[in-house]
């Protein structure tokens, strides 16, 4: 049996390749010369399998890599030992291998080994050479001394040197003999073999490594542990991960798979079908669990991308518009660069053209004459501009006082009317040949005769029957006047049908009612205003059954909205025609009657079954004080206010007689809210008083008329609408001295004046007649 060689071959195990040998690999190293081929027949001919590797035990306490340096190093020292081989074998005998370490002065170490007395080596190509005469004064063969005997060991048995512990093994493997494993520590643990064919150190395939004696123990060591666990390949490749430490295999496995493994499987059989199964199972949970992470993760990513894409998308549109102003403003600073240009050419060319002609030439002594001239004019001119300054300072002052006279002759103006109340209610009694049921007392009072019983009632004023056109006018007159100077005017006429209300409103060509003589004040105050300008607009509309037609609109009467913007109150799209004149606003009036009646007559009613509003929007701009006046007045004529009992009406006549009476008594609660200064005033109730809203409140003055007949025929009727007005009549309204003192409010004075209408209007179903005279 051949001598270990030298431990001093650790160093090259850093050198070894990291290859795993296969069982099957073949022996590709080609001995050169005849002993090599001798030897290389013995292991064609499987000679080799009866080549016994002897593997001296150099070191048995297992020392430390570093003593073995310490070693390596005295042994360098040493002299150089003739490593000739002594050794032959018979046929037939057991055939030795020599392994040895040639260390070549040039620095690189040989792997060599004797056979039958012939030396080769290992080349860089890994094939064997034989090993050079000369060789053995160039270099010294590496062996190491036994640390127990102190003996060096002979350099003629060139076998891979290790110190024989637990480390070192053998193992028998088919087709290659036995080879000897060693259990290097290398970071970790590994387990190699040592292939005299290369002269290196290969990891052993787990196959072979599972026989070496190393791991045989460990592996018995888990068996007995765990008898379940019966797979041997299995329990070498866990040592492997774990290093080699059974006690690891052993918590592992118990971890894994618990007490099952404790116990050895019934028959022997192994349960790794099972086993593997469930482990098949946890590995599909742990990667549907990474899966699933995976997939929360990639939501998450898409998420952000969709959320970073719409950031985009806005980003992308927000710098389009940027783009596209930049243009703009681009395409504009091209314009603005060609017309400098254009002037820049102009001017050059302007250059370029001949010098104007030279200045005449003044003599100093004129230029002297000329300055006296000046010096004289000089003071005249300075009292001229002062008397200028002075003249623009007076008439802004004259402005200032004309602007503050024209707004005091306004609220003065506007005060007497308030004073007499901002909503008059007037009695006008129409002529009549039968004999009368009223008697007239005074320009206040009138007495109702019926069934013998008298009734008296008051009102502002009382008219006659003989009262003249010009006399209703002149009641309405002063409000006229407070259209002009911006505030809104309403004249409206209320009776019976037949009673003269359009004869009060109307009239006739030869004696116009209150409507043409109010237009023709209006344009006469209008016109007297020299400083003012004015621009009158007219509109006609009719409220029929609650429904507002345009009664100059070209393509028929369209119904119309209210619309309300703060405390103004429009119609949109009602056609308003601007009017200069009287002409004018006759013929458009005239207009609008015309279509008035086409209207009624085709829906087959009489023109009194609906409201007729004429308004006269008045705009003024005063140049002197820059002033800005808008009045309205407005015209209406109510439609006739018969008991739907008196009438008997039906089917549509009752609709209309419901529309009708909804609409007054609508403007009968309004006038009862503002007497009572109710903080709510319920304007909305009918589109007659929602569209009357700016006549009826704040500033605006109304002139109301009612008409009644003295027809002894129309006595209930007559009695009925002066019932109304008894609270007037029986001293509720207050006096005008006390509405005069009592100007607490102007909201109460207002209504105070509206005592009659409120009653009138609001309370159908009184019929105290406490007002009988006596
Ligand atoms: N004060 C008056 N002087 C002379 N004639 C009058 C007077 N009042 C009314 N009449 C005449 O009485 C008739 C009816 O008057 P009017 O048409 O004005 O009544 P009305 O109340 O408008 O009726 P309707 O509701 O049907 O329109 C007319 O012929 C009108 O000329």
């Amino acid at each position: 049996m051949g001598s270990g060689a030298s431990v001093s071959e650790e160093p090259r195990l850093d050198t070894l390749e990291a290859r795993e040998a296969e069982p099957g690999d073949t022996w590709t190293s080609t001995p050169a010369g005849g002993s090599n081929d001798t030897l290389q027949a013995d292991l064609k001919e499987g000679k080799a399998e009866s080549h016994t590797v002897d593997v001296q035990s150099v070191k048995s306490d297992g020392g430390t890599s570093k003593e073995m340096e310490e070693e390596e190093e005295e042994e360098a020292a040493q002299p150089v030992v003739d490593p000739a081989v002594t050794e032959t074998a018979a046929e037939g005998e057991e055939v030795s291998l020599h392994f040895e370490s040639f260390l070549h002065e040039n620095g690189t170490l040989y792997s060599c080994f004797s056979h039958h007395g012939n030396r080769v080596y290992v080349d860089e190509s890994q094939k064997l050479q034989p090993f050079p005469k000369e060789w053995y004064n160039q270099g010294h063969f590496i062996a190491t001394r036994s640390k127990g005997s102190g003996q060096l060991q002979t350099h003629g048995s060139s076998q891979p040197t290790v110190w024989e512990d637990d480390r070192t093994g053998s193992i028998y493997v088919q087709g290659r003999g036995t080879v000897m494993t060693y259990m290097f520590v290398e970071r970790v643990n590994i387990c190699r073999f040592w292939d005299p064919e290369s002269g290196l150190w290969l990891l052993l395939p787990l196959q072979w490594e599972m026989n070496a004696e190393f791991v045989k123990a460990r592996v018995q060591r888990v068996t007995s542990a765990l008898p379940g666990l019966v797979d041997q390949k299995e329990i070498t490749a866990a040592l492997r991960q774990c290093n080699y430490d059974p006690d690891e295999v052993i918590s592992v496995y118990h971890t894994m798979f618990g007490d099952i493994l404790l116990q050895a499987s019934p028959g022997g059989n192994h349960n790794y079908p099972d086993l593997n199964s469930f482990r098949a199972l946890l590995e599909r949970d742990r990667v549907i669990e990474d899966l699933k992470q995976t997939l929360q993760t990639k939501e998450k990513e898409v998420d952000n991308l969709f959320q970073r894409n719409s950031h985009l998308v806005r980003e992308v549109r927000y710098l389009t518009d940027v783009v596209q102003h930049l243009n703009q403003k681009l395409a504009e600073l091209e314009a603005d660069k060609q017309e400098l240009w254009e002037k820049i050419r102009s001017l050059l060319n302007r250059r370029a053209s001949p010098a104007p002609p030279a200045k005449p030439v003044i003599k100093p002594a004129a230029l002297a004459d000329i300055k006296n001239h000046l010096g004289q004019f000089e003071g005249p001119l300075g009292k001229l501009a002062q008397v200028e300054q002075e003249a623009t300072s007076e008439v802004e002052k004259l402005r200032s006082l004309y602007r503050k006279e024209a707004v005091e002759r306004k609220s003065v103006y506007n005060k007497l009317l308030e004073l007499q109340g901002n909503i008059r209610v007037f009695c006008r009694c129409r002529k009549s040949s039968a004999s009368s049921c009223l008697e007239k007392i005074d320009d206040q009072e009138v007495v109702v005769v019926q069934k013998g019983s008298r009734k008296k009632f008051q009102f502002d004023k009382v008219y006659s029957p003989s009262s003249t056109q010009e006399a209703m006018f002149a009641g309405t007159l002063p409000v006229i006047t407070s259209c002009v100077d911006g505030y809104n005017v309403c004249i409206l006429v209320y009776g019976q049908t037949g009673s003269g209300k359009t004869y009060t409103m109307m009239g006739s060509k030869e004696n116009p009612g209150v409507n043409i003589r109010s237009v023709r004040e209006l344009l006469r105050i209008c016109s007297e205003k020299e400083k003012v300008s004015y621009t009158l607009k007219i509109s006609m509309l009719e409220i029929y059954n609650e429904t507002l037609n345009d009664l100059l609109a070209k393509s028929g009467g369209a119904s119309l909205d209210i619309r309300v913007l703060g405390k103004s109150v429009s119609v949109p799209g009602l056609t308003r025609v601007e009017v200069r004149t009287e002409a004018d606003i006759l013929a458009v009036m005239e207009m609008g009657e015309k279509n008035w009646k086409i209207a009624s007559t085709k829906m087959n009613i009489q023109s009194s079954r609906s409201h007729l509003v004429v308004a006269l929007e008045v705009e003024g701009s005063d140049e002197v004080s820059g002033l800005t006046s808008r009045g309205t007045l407005t015209l209406c004529d109510l439609a006739g206010s018969e008991r739907i009992s008196k009438t008997e009406a039906e089917g549509q006549r009752l609709v209309e007689a419901a529309a009708i009476n909804k609409s007054l008594t609508a403007l009968g609660q309004v006038f009862s809210a503002l007497k009572c200064n109710a903080i709510h005033v319920p304007f909305r109730n009918s589109k007659l008083t929602h569209l009357l809203q700016p006549c009826l409140s704040g500033d605006a003055k109304c002139c109301m008329f009612v008409n009644v007949s003295p027809d002894a025929k129309d006595a209930v009727e007559t009695e009925h609408a002066a019932v109304r007005l008894h609270h007037t009549a029986g001293g509720a309204r207050q006096s005008d001295a006390e509405r005069h003192a009592g100007e607490k409010q102007k909201r109460q004075v207002d209504v105070s004046g509206t005592g009659s209408l409120w009653t009138f209007l609001g309370d159908n179903n009184n019929n105290n007649n406490n007002n009988n005279v006596q």
